[in-house]
């Protein structure tokens, strides 16, 4: 630290104060004169002024006193950057909302044109970026070479909460489009999803809400039998009128897991109402397992939106002592409203019902509900792009006329035909995007596949229910064995047979490989690893005496108890394994097994179905090959999970190799935090169960998992100043004093910065080591970047 003046060493305390939170100081320094603006000018914190530094170390309380005297709220430090920009990167939320109640600019753009939204990003704090978003920050800003927040992300949690940000304002910004161009028409529109395992009553449930009065009571006259359960396959949609409600779209989706598959690419649907029923007479812990799946269901395939829910207990008749359900549909009302409270709304009725019977005050009640959302959601539904609306009157029409029997499907060009009927100058752009559109409100099923026009399915409930529900369910494939394994193909055969109504079964298949049910090596048989009964061997990954061998592994965890992987998540996780991976692997119903080069990799969901781990080896001890491995799973299943689970909260944590290497029963992780802490103090970790230590450098196996070679071209802009850096390396006897010359001497600073990390970089990890150390001293703006 350079030598200061009496002056200075006054600045030097009072900073010494801000950094540390010491508000007496702070308020002393204030009272004697200090100006609340001054700048730091010493060692590379230059241009840091009082503020800055308290919303760096998320000194709240310092930087409201600092605010009350007059500090300026976005005063421009190190690279322009604004207090805000520094609370962001630190995570510091609490700091970042009282900067913004003060005026802070929440796009505020920095030398690199970054934002504060990008800093949090880059930090991996989710929480901070929630709430600029909140606050108005642009999810689409792009610094100066073209990165989103999302690109900045650290972590695959917050890019995805970015991503699904910059998804949503896609879609507003095209639905606004096509508004603009083709005006709009009011089109009411109301959705009920009903949701239950099965036999829980859903089907019955919607029957009796459909019934009129008369039918009711001729009901209540000849029912007395019981009826057989018939079990709803894939989900069963149609147009109803409730009386005392209206006109809905109820939508009954099966509860069993085989056909679960698929749920998830029909939920993000606007203006639906989520009826989630269970069973009043099950054991009361399988009543809240089955309520809070579904409800993490639901919650994980709707990041952006808080849906309306409504809990119904099923059964109540077969109740001895009503008021004991009562209580205990109560208590888990309570419990479910309280842990789901931020992200979804849960009616605060209580609803303990015979579903088979229509004339009760229940039914009356729930009636009266349904009744106030949907009028609700009327007022509040936006209008409807015409084109959309136009193409909406058509379909049941074009389902007979212009479809071959039993396939209410349409390839593109008959597609553009049928809608140049409605409106002959039609541009195939714009009629592209409407029919994302009416995708998304869940009116068609609209599908680009890569190698064929895009094909769009006019009624998406034919797809649920008469394509994939026969195609889920195992008793249409018969197997010789009692646990089907990737061995037992379905075969086209199998396929025309089942589905021998439907003239064209090829674009039924291309459908079905469409949305990664199934995968086909030769055109005439086809995996479906939701079919897949067999559990993974343990036989199929055994330790190996090779003393080369290394080990290498991740785990995606849920993050909180409110996180799921939908049940469509790891089928399709093995799908793109088929599709994506030159060998082929093996797959078992939570696992898979793959292969490359020299390496092998493993993929295994946990018995609960909230993690998957990873694991590669390589035997030749080829920690490159592993990487690559590692990186290709990742990605799968990030990209899967942002399909089929885009609400899904998830953690990611590094697996003990060692513990991996002795193939214990279980997975050993640290997360990403001990990790770091670890690096910078030297590189060993220790397990806190395990008892061992081990070294960083055997945990990870990608050279872009050490951030100093990540966040490379970040270091080179902000490593400015290299002198001081140049000193405290030499007096280190880490660099010469010919290597600290030849750095000085490259003509831009850039230049210079760049040679200095290729030098560390040639020095290895301990060099890198203290480098670290350096940086947090001289110039804590470049520290931050690689720790
Ligand atoms: N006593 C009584 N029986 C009910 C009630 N609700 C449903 N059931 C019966 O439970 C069985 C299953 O009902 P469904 O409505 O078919 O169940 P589901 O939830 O649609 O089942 P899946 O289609 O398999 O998902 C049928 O025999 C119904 O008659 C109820 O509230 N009381």
């Amino acid at each position: 630290m350079a030598e200061a003046g009496p002056e200075e060493m006054d600045l030097y305390t009072f900073f010494t104060a801000v950094e540390e939170g010491d508000v007496q100081t702070v308020r002393r320094g204030l009272e004697a004169g200090v100006d609340v603006n001054v700048k730091r000018r010493w060692g590379d914190w230059s241009d840091q002024t009082p503020l800055h530094v308290a919303s760096r170390y998320g000194r709240t309380e310092l930087a409201e006193l600092l605010i009350e005297h007059k500090a300026e709220v976005d005063a421009r430090g190190e690279l322009q950057s604004t207090p805000l920009h520094r609370a962001a990167l630190m995570g510091h939320t609490g700091t970042c909302e009282l900067l913004i109640r003060h005026g802070a600019d929440v796009m505020a753009r920095d030398e690199l044109q970054e934002t504060p939204l990008h800093r949090a990003a880059a930090g991996g704090h989710t929480g901070t970026c929630e709430l600029l978003i909140r606050h108005g920050a642009d999810v689409m800003a792009r610094t100066k070479v073209g990165r989103t927040p999302a690109d900045a992300a650290e972590d695959r949690r917050t890019r995805r909460v970015l991503k699904n940000r910059e998804k949503e304002v896609i879609q507003e910004k095209s639905y606004h489009e096509l508004l603009q161009k083709s005006g709009g028409v009011k089109v009411n529109r109301c959705k009920v999803f009903v949701f239950g395992m099965a036999e829980t009553g859903k089907s019955t449930l919607k029957e009796s809400l459909q019934r009129g009065r008369v039918a009711a009571l001729l009901q209540g006259l000849w029912s007395s039998q019981e009826e057989p359960h018939d079990p709803t396959p894939g989900v069963d949609v149609g147009t109803f009128h409730i009386p005392g409600v209206g006109e809905v779209s109820l939508w009954d989706f099966a509860g069993q897991a085989e056909y679960a598959v698929t749920h998830s690419m029909f939920m993000d649907a606007e203006n639906t109402v989520f009826i989630v029923l269970y069973n009043i007479m099950d054991d009361s812990e399988e009543q809240e397992r089955q309520l809070h799946w579904w409800l993490s269901f639901i919650k994980s395939c709707n990041p952006n939106r808080q849906p309306d829910v409504i809990l119904v207990a099923s059964h109540a008749d077969q109740l001895q002592v009503r008021d004991r359900g009562q209580r205990q549909a109560a208590h888990l009302l309570h419990l479910m409203t309280s842990e789901f409270k931020d992200h979804l709304h849960i009616s605060d009725e209580v609803f303990l019902m015979n579903c088979k019977e229509t004339l009760t005050p229940e039914m009356d009640r729930l009636k009266k509900l349904l009744a106030s959302m949907r009028t609700e959601m009327f007022e509040r539904q936006r209008q409807m792009p015409k084109l959309c609306g136009e193409i909406t009157k058509h379909l049941f029409s074009w389902c007979k006329k212009k479809c071959s029997p039993k396939c209410p499907v349409l390839r593109w060009p008959d597609y553009v035909e049928a809608v140049k009927e409605i409106d002959p100058h039609v541009d195939e752009e714009f009629l592209l995007k409407s029919t994302r559109h009416l995708h998304r409100l869940g009116e068609v099923i609209f599908s680009c596949p890569s190698a064929s026009d895009p094909i769009i399915v006019l009624k998406p409930n034919w797809l649920c229910t008469d394509v994939i529900g026969p195609m889920m369910a195992p008793v249409n494939f018969p197997i010789p064995r009692p646990e089907r394994t990737s061995e037992d193909y379905v075969t086209r055969a199998e396929i025309q047979r089942v589905f021998q109504d439907v003239a064209d079964v090829d674009l039924l298949i291309t459908l079905l490989q469409e949305f990664q049910l199934c995968h086909s090596y030769d055109g005439q048989t086809f995996i479906f690893p939701g079919l897949l009964t067999q559990t993974m061997p343990p036989d199929k990954w055994q330790p190996t005496l090779e003393p080369k061998v290394v080990y290498f592994g991740k785990q995606v965890q849920c993050a909180d108890s409110t996180d799921m992987f939908s049940s469509g998540f790891f089928p399709r996780v093995q799908t793109r394994l088929m599709r994506e991976l030159e060998n082929r692997p093996l797959l078992w119903r939570d696992g898979a097994k793959c292969w490359d080069l020299n390496v092998e990799g493993l993929i295994k969901l946990s018995p609960d179905g909230r993690a998957v781990t990873i694991c590669v080896r390589s035997v030749q001890g080829d920690k490159g090959q592993c990487g690559k491995m590692l990186q290709q799973l990742e990605n799968i299943i990030a990209d899967v999970l942002d399909e089929c689970s885009p609400g899904t909260g998830t953690v990611e944590k590094v697996l003990s190799a060692r513990a991996l290497k002795e193939h214990r029963e279980e997975f050993y992780s640290y997360g990403k935090e001990e990790i770091s802490k670890a690096t910078t103090e030297g590189g060993a970790i220790s397990h806190p169960t395990l008892g061992f230590t081990e070294q960083v450098s055997d945990l990870l196996c990608r050279e872009d998992e050490d951030p100093l070679t990540r966040n490379r071209p970040e270091l080179v802009q902000a490593l400015r100043h290299v002198e001081p850096i140049l000193d405290h390396l030499q007096a280190r006897d880490i660099l010469t004093v010919e290597e600290c010359d030849s750095i000085r001497a490259n003509r831009t600073l850039r230049d210079k910065a760049r040679e200095l990390l290729d030098t560390l970089g040639r020095k290895g990890k301990s060099a890198w080591e203290v480098f670290k150390k350096v940086l947090v001293e001289v110039n804590p703006y470049a520290a931050e970047l690689v720790l």
